[in-house]
């Protein structure tokens, strides 16, 4: 068995070199025990003074924590973007490449509900001319509408010339989804493609692409490799000329109004881009990606340094961001211990929807529900609160439509249809449940938003940020 050699040992070349000498008298030995003293008492104070400095580095000024709620598509990871956008626009833009693959993905996915409503009305249409028939359930008791009539070959061309779009849905859903370490669903059985952020699917995704890159040489600035033959995006150019005829087409256009399918609301809606997005060079800009959706499942933390000319926000952040959709929301309790602040997002354009989960729940009132119930919560009664009115630009274009407010929030009464005056009713609306059922007084800090406006919220999350390090420094004055 190998033995090391002892402190003592002759043919150890360090001993040797530090052993007294032979002949050494007794006034030489206790000078020489002296300095071997104090060279001892130096090196411990240095050892001391150096696991200070580490306990002090560990203990560092701690990063503000802030977590994002709010129900599903109220804007969270959008905000969470126009964070990583505000401190850090290089390793934001680095990422365009995922989000060319998701806007590709939720450019698909608008055509197939378009091309499925053609399809239902042409089997409505066939099943009403039926001497049989009963009206369908899906289409409820709504008249036949006289525009199926008006579907002609043209039409049929175009369901047939845009039918290779499926397997491009399949593909990218793929793509992303084994990216996200999740098994790859049937494209046509995920009502929404959903990613678990925990698995950070954009490292993995950024990372093959860098590895391909790296190996073939592709574009240095956006990572995205023009010269790969199963690029999605050289499918998705051959179809675009007819994605656009359908989208423009009236037929189609009153046969969606018809069906209730309103897609200009619909998250992740790009087909007024179609142009520019389905070009063969397509790079997605920093309000492209502010737009993109992606659904979020889990719960995914993101650290990163925040600083402005003052050097007030100087600090690191970590920021939470939790799946809003109500079978997740147990998940996001485990979190509430230790927030600095909360910033909670209500979608006021929401009026007149209901919930995916459960289309006899109104959304605004979903949103107020739960407003009510995170400010009530106990664990929470130290946390800043921060309330974000969010999609303004859509309830805008709502009311300017003339869709009713009062006809679904009939508490607004007569009160005018107008953005200022439904605003601020829903403003007072969340306040007063913020302060009746907050445990202990707190400020109210609010903000009307459209988080998909990058230049807006460079103000906001300034602001923002500014509020809760400093309620942030005087609670820790008080304690
Ligand atoms: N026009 C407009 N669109 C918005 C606004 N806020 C969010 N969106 C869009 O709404 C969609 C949903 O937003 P997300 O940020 O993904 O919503 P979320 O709260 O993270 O949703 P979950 O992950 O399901 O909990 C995205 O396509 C956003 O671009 C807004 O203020 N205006
Ligand atoms: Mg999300």
């Amino acid at each position: 068995m190998p033995r090391l050699p002892s402190a003592a040992s002759t043919d150890d070349p360090l001993s040797l070199l530090v052993a007294p000498p032979p002949d050494e008298d007794p006034v030489a030995r206790e000078a020489r025990l002296r300095s071997e003293m104090e060279a001892r008492r130096i090196s411990d104070q240095i050892d001391e003074e150096l696991a200070q400095e580490r306990l002090a580095a560990r203990r560092g000024p701690r990063p503000i924590k802030l977590l994002l709620l709010g129900q599903s598509e109220s804007g969270k990871s959008t905000t969470l973007k126009n964070f990583q956008l505000m401190a850090s626009p290089k390793a934001f833009r680095t990422e365009r490449v995922i989000w060319r693959a998701v806007i590709q993905l939720n450019v698909v996915r608008s055509i197939h509900l378009i091309l499925n409503t053609i399809s239902d009305a042409r089997l409505l249409q066939k099943t009403t001319r039926s001497p049989s028939h009963t009206p369908s359930p899906s289409y409820g008791s709504r008249p036949t509408s006289p525009t199926v009539a008006d579907l002609t070959s043209e039409h049929a061309r175009l369901q047939l010339s845009l039918s290779p779009l499926v397997r491009v849905e399949e593909a990218l859903v793929r793509k992303l989804q084994l990216s996200a370490g999740q098994p790859a669903l049937d494209a046509g059985v995920a009502k929404e493609v959903a990613l678990n952020s925990t698995s950070g699917w954009k490292g993995n995704f950024v990372g093959r692409v860098l590895a391909r890159r790296s190996g073939e040489g592709g574009d240095e600035d956006d990572g995205i490799d023009w010269d790969d033959p199963n690029d999605p995006g050289r499918v998705i150019n051959a179809c675009g000329e007819d994605m656009m005829r359908l989208w423009e087409d009236p037929v189609v256009r009153e046969l969606l109004d018809r069906a209730g399918v309103r897609l200009r609301e619909m998250s992740g809606f790009f087909l007024d881009d179609l142009d520019r997005v389905t070009s063969l060079r397509y790079v997605p800009t920093d309000d492209d990606i502010m737009r993109a959706r992606i659904k979020t499942l889990g719960v995914s933390e993101h650290r990163f340094k925040l600083s402005s000319s003052s050097n007030v926000l100087s600090r690191d952040w970590v920021i939470f961001d939790v799946g809003g959709h109500r079978s997740l929301r147990a998940a996001w309790v485990p979190y509430f211990d230790d927030m600095n602040a909360i910033i909670f997002l209500a979608p006021i354009s929401c009026f007149d929807q209901t919930l995916e989960e459960d289309e006899k729940v109104n959304r605004l009132e979903d949103s107020v529900l739960l407003w009510r119930s995170i400010v009530s919560n106990r664990l929470l009664t130290k946390t800043n609160m921060v309330l974000f009115l969010n999609k303004c630009d859509i309830l805008k274009e709502k009311l300017g439509a003339g869709v009713p407010f009062a006809k679904y929030i009939t508490s607004y009464g007569k009160r005018p249809n107008t953005f200022d005056a439904t605003s601020s009713y829903l403003k007072r609306k969340f306040q007063a449940t913020f302060v009746d059922h907050s445990p202990e007084p707190r400020p109210f800090f609010c903000h009307l938003t459209s988080v998909t406006d990058t230049k807006q919220m460079s103000h906001i999350l300034l602001d923002v940020s500014e509020f809760v390090l400093r309620e942030n420094l005087s609670r820790s004055a008080l304690v």
